[in-house]
């Protein structure tokens, strides 16, 4: 059983993004930051997750995944982008 579903994270996202402390919200501090940053994280997570895939068990390229994805949500919030803007391409 998930603990939070991708639209639940990123609706907890936008509210660390809105109002969380940089001090304390990895979120805050990576948004404060801005779209350069996040976007090495992106690809570094993205790495990750190749190698992972390629080469560790399901259940490590499965937390390389929830790390990339998290740091996708966090892009997208910092591009001021919403599920629906992505979601429509789908
Ligand atoms: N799901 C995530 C999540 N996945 C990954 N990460 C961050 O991504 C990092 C993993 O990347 P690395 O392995 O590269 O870690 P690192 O070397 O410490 O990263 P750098 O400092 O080098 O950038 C973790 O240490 C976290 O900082 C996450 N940070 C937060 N969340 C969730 O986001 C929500 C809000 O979190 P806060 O904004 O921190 O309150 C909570 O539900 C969290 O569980």
């Amino acid at each position: 059983m998930a603990s939070k579903t991708f639209e639940e994270l990123f609706a907890e996202l936008q509210q660390k993004a809105a109002t969380g402390d940089p001090q304390t919200s990895r979120t805050a501090q990576l948004v404060q930051q801005g779209v350069h940053s996040i976007g090495k994280k992106v690809v570094e997570e993205a790495a990750e997750v190749w190698m992972a895939a390629e080469y560790q068990s399901p259940a490590e390229a499965a937390e390389e995944i929830s790390q990339l994805l998290y740091h996708v949500q966090v892009m997208m919030i910092a591009r001021g982008l919403t599920l629906e803007d992505v979601y429509k391409y789908l």
